[in-house]
């Protein structure tokens, strides 16, 4: 590849300012001069007289948001600072110029790093480079439901939804029991919440134990009850023959489930449900780790602080909640597995902790997620395809940085997946880089793979013809991604132990820009 340290405008992108007289303040390395240069899509900042040469190199999508500090110096020096998505701060210096009239190039940035506040379209729109495949195409539920031996005497492929109008977050595409009919699911549809009625998941290939997904029951504080969807949960059951029992995993601590009520959601009763057990697995939820991730932030960037690391680290709780959610995904695992029982997984939404346990449960189940593709296909269908709001999470494009339904579901997602890979480096076909490049693009708003809330938007913003797959990127530079030590065993179930001891804070991720510490070595033996 091309020496990292000039600027490679990729199609479509266009230079929209350049400054020369700028200064980085490295946190690390003090002051830097350099040019500064803002195109539709990226902030390039060079060094000059300085070897070796300095780069930053940022897609404009990362900034969560610009903030001048301070006025302008007496010598007419204006400060910005660079809140970014990806742990890190960026801080400038730039000379105003001298007419006021002229757009400062942080006006330029602002205007290009928030396109949806600004009358102008996400680069993903305009971005049209083509790859030799389109990534588009890695994902077809009737292909994915056809590996998993679907359909079958058990299980029918409902059309029920087929443009949306039962569950406009759900799949054109869902998998219910033969014995329940599509009327019955239109009334179960009133009861879970959002319309997120319980669907397949996964089939275990030898035991036909199933992994079901849904929304809440909206049995509110009166404790409703709907005969439908009592009957869907028993169909689910008698479609196992392995088992007289149900589990059903509520994700939430059972006194927001109990909340939850009040707003006329709720959890499944036993009475109302006799041959299931509920199980509560007490992770919580969007707004409490989007603060935990804040504080990790706090202690890691710019500065570690040695003498309180670990107390530090274990204050901001996000390890205390990888924990939880592995913790979650691993008793369904044994549910499924070693006792060939059926489970239903639902949270308060059934799109953040839901898609983070069918996910994780699906990827220690079936080898197949293990791989490149397989792993592609396991995000298009539990999160992309089921509606988890990558939009609303991450906030593309949109200044509104304090928008209380921004949350870091996705990343602690590939953080559970990472701590996996640390204890199975054989296991899985993809490498670090490739969960970190799929990060990279979860900000980048480079492709359109992250960038809506539904397949339901998919479909009416024509987003396979109007943007890049990040898929395509992938499966062109294939040969980075590979994990060498990789062996496939087809049948092999992962048990990752969830005790605090064996989980480490991911310091290629989290730690990724103090170059002080060198990410491949273990943060704990620095101290
Ligand atoms: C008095 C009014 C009661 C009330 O507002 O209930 C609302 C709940 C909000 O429910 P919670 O489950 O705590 O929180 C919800 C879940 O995080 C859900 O994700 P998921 O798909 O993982 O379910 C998000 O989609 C929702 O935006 C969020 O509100 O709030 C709580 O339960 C907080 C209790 C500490």
């Amino acid at each position: 590849p091309l020496r990292q340290d000039e600027l490679e405008l990729l199609v479509k992108e266009v230079v929209q300012i350049e400054a020369e007289d700028v200064t980085y303040i490295c946190p690390f390395m003090g002051a830097v001069r350099g040019t500064l240069t803002v195109t539709n899509y990226r902030l390039f900042f060079r060094s000059v007289n300085r070897e070796p040469v300095f780069v930053l190199d940022l897609p404009l999508g990362v900034i969560s948001r610009v903030e001048k500090i301070g006025g302008a110096s007496s010598r007419g020096d204006v400060s910005y600072g660079l809140v970014c998505k990806d742990m890190r701060n960026l801080r400038f210096v730039h000379k105003q110029p001298d007419d006021s009239l002229k757009k400062s190039v942080f006006d330029v940035m602002n205007k290009f790093a928030f396109p949806l506040s600004n009358n102008l379209s996400l680069f993903a729109f305009e971005y049209n480079q083509v790859f030799p495949e389109n990534g588009w195409k890695v994902y077809d539920a009737l292909a994915e439901y056809k590996r998993q031996g679907l359909p079958n005497e058990s299980w029918r492929i409902s059309k029920v939804n087929d443009r949306y109008e039962l569950c406009d977050s759900y799949p054109a595409t869902l998998v219910v029991p033969v014995t329940v009919t599509d009327d019955e699911l239109r009334r179960v549809a009133t009861f879970r919440a959002r319309g997120r009625i319980p669907v397949l998941s996964w089939l275990h290939p030898q035991s036909q134990a199933a992994v079901v997904r849904s929304g809440q029951p909206m049995s509110g504080v009166s404790g409703k009850r709907c005969r439908d969807d009592e009957k869907l949960l028993q169909a689910v059951m008698d479609a196992n023959a392995q088992s007289h029992k149900l589990f059903i995993f509520d994700a939430r601590p059972s006194s927001n489930a109990a909340a939850n009520k009040m707003k006329g959601g709720g959890c499944e009763s036993e009475d109302a449900y006799q041959n299931a057990e509920l199980v509560f697995l007490d992770i919580h939820n969007i707004h409490v780790m989007r603060e935990s991730l804040r504080k990790l932030k706090e202690v890691v960037y710019p500065n570690i602080e040695e003498s309180h690391w670990l107390s530090n680290l274990e204050a901001t709780h996000w390890l205390e909640h990888i924990k939880v959610i592995l913790a979650g995904a691993v008793r369904i695992v044994e549910k499924v597995e070693c006792s060939k029982t059926s489970v239903v997984i639902h949270c308060s939404d059934g799109w953040d902790r839901t898609a983070q346990l069918s996910s994780l449960c699906m990827l220690m189940l079936d080898s197949h997620y293990r791989t490149i593709r397989g792993f592609q296909n396991l995000i298009e269908k539990e999160w992309v395809s089921y509606g988890h709001r990558f939009q609303q999470r991450v906030g593309h494009g949109d200044q509104n940085h304090t928008d209380a339904d921004r949350s870091p579901i996705f990343l602690q997602f590939i953080d559970c997946v990472w701590q996996i890979t640390q204890q199975f480096p054989a296991a899985f076909e993809f490498n670090e880089y490739f969960l970190l490049t799929l990060l990279d693009h979860l900000y980048s708003c480079l492709f359109g793979t992250f960038l809506f809330n539904s397949e339901q938007q998919r479909h009416t913003e024509e987003a396979q013809k109007r943007t890049v797959s990040l898929w395509s990127f992938i499966n062109s530079q294939w040969e980075e991604f590979v994990n060498p030590l990789h062996v496939h065993y087809d049948t092999h179930v992962l048990f990752p132990s969830v005790s605090i001891r064996h989980l480490q804070l991911w310091t290629s991720y989290y730690i990724r820009w103090n170059p002080r510490l060198r990410p491949q070595e273990p943060l704990h033996q620095r101290y």
